[in-house]
């Protein structure tokens, strides 16, 4: 048992994922100088900048500022070998919308965990759109091939509610004929939307739809990226659980559709306030401030997944340390993550003591047992990684995580940052 410390002081996490990939995409696609700060240096995000750079796009990459020299939209050329799209699913989607209308034949690939995940969700999409894709191992997984074609727009009902999904028509969307409209169950993170209608796209949203008309040309853009509210989750939970913290998150994105782990938390009694809401570069951003209080259960399901999907593994740690039952329904969708989220989280929960029962589509939390650690497999997911290392400051008994490392797709200074609140 090691001594329980608070986390106490200021943070800013590293820039948005989501936001990040965007901007080297759509900077990629316009015509000029795309100019990124709080750029997420994790290795999704550089498998996007290395994509980009292999199919002719000049990127200077200088950690403070990230340089996009644009080509237009039509201003892609063909990649000397197969992309590698790494661990990451973002890169992997959207980039198979883009690659449907170029004039040329692009392979894909990542590693192990990208070449299990379902890419049939995009090929159906796109191949009603006009686009040839073929998955090379005949599984409905990467490697990919796709031979760009001229596409035409679709009015597509997604079965999931899916940002990748939804970005990778849109995508396509810029270069068919006619519009392209995307509806999903509920509304999915809507990052691509914003950032298109800012580099000029003609993006629409009703309800769940969305729609594109495809325009004549992008125009770079200044991205100033907010901080990412799935990698602030981490510290939102520690300092919510551990007694005596009070912590400061600076600059962490709030949008709408990311920002379901506030509501959850502070229904569950969390004491998180917003201070400085502002909007930068398009989107709501705010600081948090963070002060432990007794947490409750809780039942999270319905429109409310989309909206914290990356942040339910650590939900699901700070349900155990709640009092009362927590129960997580409609998240299928953890089960084709980078791990299959649903049973790592509770067999490891488990191990470490925990009441939690697996159903077919979540989680059943019993909260309020006590947690000891363990030796967790993280399965070389970020997020499980993160969410046992906070399991593990809360109960005062850190679990051996093996992988740990590879925190580095999301947030490389991870470990850094919370020695840092600990002090
Ligand atoms: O569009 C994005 O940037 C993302 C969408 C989500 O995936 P799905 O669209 O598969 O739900 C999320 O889990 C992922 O981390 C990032
Ligand atoms: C699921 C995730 O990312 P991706 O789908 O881009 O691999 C994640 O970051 O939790």
């Amino acid at each position: 048992m090691t001594k329980i410390k608070p986390l106490r002081g200021e943070l800013a996490v590293p820039g948005d994922k989501s936001i990040s990939h965007r901007s080297i995409m759509f900077g990629a696609l316009a015509r000029g100088t795309t100019r990124v700060t709080n750029f997420l240096q994790g290795a999704d995000c550089l498998s996007t900048i290395d994509c980009f750079r292999a199919m002719g796009i000049s990127i200077e990459n200088h950690t403070d500022e990230v340089l996009i020299h644009g080509k237009g939209l039509h201003g892609l050329s063909q990649p000397a070998d197969v992309l590698d799209c790494g661990n990451s699913g973002t890169t992997t989607r959207l980039i198979s919308g883009i690659l449907s209308a170029q004039p040329f034949t692009t392979e894909l690939t990542g590693d192990a965990s990208i070449r299990k995940r379902p890419m049939g969700r995009i090929m159906t999409p796109l191949s009603q759109m006009g686009a040839k894709i073929t998955s090379l191992d005949n599984n409905g997984c990467a490697p990919l091939r796709i031979c760009g074609q001229k596409l035409h727009g679709i009015h597509y009902q997604s079965p999931v509610a899916s940002a990748q999904v939804k970005s990778a028509i849109l995508l396509a969307g810029l270069y068919a004929d006619g519009i392209t409209r995307v509806t999903e169950p509920y509304v999915s993170r809507n990052h691509t939307e914003l950032m298109l209608g800012g580099f000029g796209a003609r993006v629409s949203c009703e309800g769940t739809t969305a729609s594109i008309k495809p325009p004549d040309e992008l125009f770079a853009q200044e991205i100033a990226v907010p901080g990412d509210i799935s990698s602030a989750a981490y510290f939102l939970t520690a300092a919510a659980l551990i007694p005596g913290s009070e912590l400061l998150i600076k600059n962490v994105g709030i949008n709408p559709t990311r920002d379901g782990i506030l509501r959850v938390y502070q229904a569950m009694g969390a004491d998180i306030t917003l201070l400085n809401e502002r909007i930068c570069s398009g989107e709501p951003v705010a600081d948090l401030l963070v002060k432990s209080a007794p947490l409750c259960g809780s039942d999270i399901g319905g429109s409310l997944i989309p909206t914290l999907i990356d942040e339910l593994p650590v939900i699901a740690v700070a349900a155990c340390f709640a009092e009362g039952t927590t129960v997580i329904r409609d998240a299928a969708e953890l089960k084709v993550k980078e791990s299959n989220r649903i049973a790592v989280m509770v067999e490891s929960l488990s191990a470490m003591g925990a009441d939690v029962t697996e159903t077919e589509d979540g989680m059943i939390i019993h909260g309020g047992r006590p947690l000891h650690g363990v030796v967790i497999d993280s399965h070389l997911d970020h997020r499980i990684a993160m969410s046992f290392t906070v399991a593990g400051l809360i109960c005062g008994e850190m679990p051996e995580i093996t992988g740990r490392d590879c925190v580095r797709i999301s947030y490389p200074n991870f470990y850094e940052d919370l020695d840092r609140c600990m002090k």
